[in-house]
């Protein structure tokens, strides 16, 4: 989806994630834990498994994950609520920030499992794994340029996007749809995504009465 921020947006949300990094708030650790528990080749294909071997060669050893900060809801919810709604077909559902498997998507409610920025440096890519959630949403922040690496592959579907700014990719990788980033491989670049991991599946049925266990509040899906 070209154009999907225009760029003051990409500005702003890139503005908003260097000031968190600022403040040392990197959340590598945990996220970098979550990527690595993914990395699968689970029903991968024989093709598939070669061009992860190859990546993985071409991965330096000293590859890093890039700088990862999590976003303000506020700011995640103000710029991208209403338009990722309408793109997945989802009008009139609220986004709802929380990390916790114990919070399930509604009738009226897209639950947000994670809002991250990426930054990325020389070398920093991201190994093959799935998402595990229902939705991802990808958008790139700026451009790299021509030759300069960074992209998002799909090894399965012999798919390779190349970060342009504003453009948004829109997958399902809960357990399949093996991706990965290819490093940055020129000195001179960055690459910035940001990242959104989505649960909006539900099983309820017209005429269920949904209950916010929290407030205590409840409403027939209609
Ligand atoms: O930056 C990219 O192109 C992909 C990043 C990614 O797949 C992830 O962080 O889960
Ligand atoms: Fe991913």
């Amino acid at each position: 989806m070209p154009d999907f921020l225009n760029a003051e947006e990409c500005r702003r949300i890139i503005e908003a994630g260097e000031r968190i990094a600022a403040t040392g708030a990197e959340c590598e650790e945990y996220l970098n834990a979550r990527v690595n528990s993914e990395v699968s080749t689970l029903g991968t294909s024989e093709e598939a498994k070669l061009l992860i071997e190859e990546c993985k060669v071409d991965m330096a050893e000293d590859a890093g994950g890039g700088f990862r900060v999590r976003l303000e809801e506020a700011l995640v919810k103000e710029i991208l609520e209403e338009r990722v709604a309408y793109v997945m077909g989802l009008e009139g559902r609220s986004f709802f920030f929380e990390e916790g498997a114990w919070e399930r998507p509604t009738p009226r409610r897209i639950i947000i499992r994670d809002q991250t920025m990426v930054k990325y440096g020389l070398n920093d890519g991201v190994p093959p794994h799935v998402d595990g959630k229902d939705a991802t949403l990808l958008i790139y922040l700026n451009t790299v340029p021509e030759g300069g690496g960074g992209r998002t592959v799909f090894p399965e579907d012999g798919l390779a996007v190349s970060p342009i700014s504003g453009t948004a990719l829109l997958y399902k990788s809960k357990t399949e749809l093996l991706h990965f980033s290819e490093p940055v491989n020129d000195p001179t670049a960055e690459k910035y995504i940001l990242q959104l991991l989505i649960d909006y599946e539900h099983d309820y049925k017209k005429g269920d009465k949904i209950i916010d266990f929290k407030t205590g509040q409840s409403y027939v899906y209609e």
